[in-house]
């Protein structure tokens, strides 16, 4: 295990790059196996999150090689084998391997997926997905046992119960090799499903309407690469320095930003009163004022993503009056709270409800990265505490932001790891 050592108080300039963005890094991994050539991805994050999916893919007999932010992966000789434990277990989006190896296979064996505690995470949406393009989905000992009839599946008409990214992404993987056409109702419309869409659709498949709530694929009966592919910036990890530049910033320039996926986030740095240049694809943050306090509630993309309700709250912090972050989507993902707290914040949840207070200062001490963005917001407390922050559990943050530690030095940040 690592400790992140932050000497916090130092106000941070000059310029940081955002790397591809993990939530489609995470699919388009998995959804190579469907391609019958090798794929190449551009722009792809040097985390944890992708050196898992490699030895997820070897296990497969898939080899790949990541250097330069740019990995190969060639399928041409994978098997089909079980994967109900090991690798499987250390992320959450490991679950797409269900989606991509029903398409290719007809058939797959997945251990259900970890990822972050970040309260219940059900699969249901994905299952009933899955069934009703005619596969027989049984558990086994942890793991989910997908099995597509004889004959091979079949397109359908799924309507969501409700959105979800995870869903919607496994049900295209799935449909995408599928007999006739499949119609998702209610889908999800992240940024991250249109890079996935285009990505199959390089390779032949033919899905239309990714970033609407209704996505039509025509089956095809197999997938073959023939470009590279460049992966989307990712926007959380945008968001994050965006805030953090607002936070603790003397001038903050965040480059290789598509600005439109951020929408909701920056109309909420702007109600806050955070001056911003917003360029074609880079966005600079002016040192701040007076801050505004501001209400947050969490919703399906385009609204303020959950993702972001932690690395903002440090800057809500250093405004006047009362705050309130609602999370819809997960309403548990509050670990980041009593952590922030014994930094000095005057923070609560009560019924769900995170209600929070100006903070004249915060002081270093010793917190828990209990999940990816709470460590990400415990960071950002951290560079703007007084004295020293560890932050233990840190491996969570390592495993979704890219070269965090060289971005924060870049920016004049004092930060360091420790072996635990
Ligand atoms: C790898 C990846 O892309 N992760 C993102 C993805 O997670 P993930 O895809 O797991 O999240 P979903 O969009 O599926 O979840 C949305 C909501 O639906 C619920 N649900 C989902 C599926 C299901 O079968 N049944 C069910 O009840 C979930 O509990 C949650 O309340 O979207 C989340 C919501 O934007 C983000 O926080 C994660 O960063
Ligand atoms: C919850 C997240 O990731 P995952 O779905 O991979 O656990 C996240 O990126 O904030």
């Amino acid at each position: 295990m690592k400790k992140m050592l932050i000497h916090g108080g130092k106000k941070l300039s000059g310029t940081v790059v955002i790397g591809g963005a993990k939530n489609s890094t995470v699919a388009l991994i998995p959804a190579a196996i469907l391609s019958r050539t090798p794929v190449t991805l551009e722009s792809v994050p040097l985390i944890q999150d992708v050196y898992n999916l490699m030895d997820i893919l070897s296990e497969m007999n898939v080899a790949s090689d990541f250097n330069d932010c740019v990995l190969h992966i060639d399928p041409t000789h994978i098997q089909n084998v079980p994967l109900p434990n090991g690798k499987i277990k250390s992320l959450r989006a490991s679950y797409y391997f269900m989606g991509a190896l029903l398409g290719r296979f007809g058939e797959a064996v997945v251990g259900l997926p970890g990822g972050d505690d970040i309260g219940p995470r059900p699969i249901d949406q994905h299952i009933k997905g899955f069934e009703a393009l005619g596969a027989t989905v049984t558990k086994e000992h942890g793991a989910i046992k997908i099995v597509a009839p004889k004959e091979g599946l079949h397109g359908a008409r799924i309507f969501l119960d409700m959105v979800s990214v995870g869903a919607t992404i496994n049900v295209i993987l799935a449909a995408v090799t599928a007999t006739g056409r499949t119609v998702i109702e209610n889908a999800a419309k992240e940024p991250e499903i249109i890079d996935l869409a285009t990505y199959l659709n390089n390779m032949g498949a033919q899905v239309r309407g990714a970033g609407t709530d209704v996505i039509r694929i025509e089956g095809v009966p197999e997938l073959a690469a023939h470009n590279a592919h460049t992966i989307i910036p990712d926007r959380i990890e945008a968001g994050t320095y965006l805030a953090m530049a607002a936070a603790i910033g003397d001038g903050v320039q965040v480059k290789n930003i598509i600005s439109e996926h951020l929408d909701a986030f920056l109309a909420k740095l702007e109600e806050m009163g955070v001056v911003m240049d917003v360029g074609e694809d880079s966005i600079f943050v002016y040192p701040a004022g007076d801050l505004k306090m501001v209400q947050i509630k969490t919703m399906p993309y385009p609204g303020f993503a959950t993702d972001l309700q932690q690395p903002i709250t440090p800057l809500l912090l250093k405004a006047e009056g009362e705050g309130i972050i609602v999370d819809t989507i997960y309403p548990k993902r509050v670990r980041h709270i009593p952590e922030l707290e014994r930094m000095g914040a005057d923070i609560t949840v009560e019924n769900d409800v995170i209600i929070l207070h100006h903070a004249a200062h915060l002081q270093g001490t010793e917190v828990t990265a209990e999940e990816i963005r709470g460590g990400a917001s415990l960071m950002i407390a951290g560079l703007m505490a007084d004295g020293e922050t560890v932050i233990t559990k840190v491996e969570n943050i390592l495993r979704g932001y890219d070269r965090v530690i060289m971005k924060l030095r870049g920016l004049g940040a004092e930060v360091e790891l420790l072996d635990d």
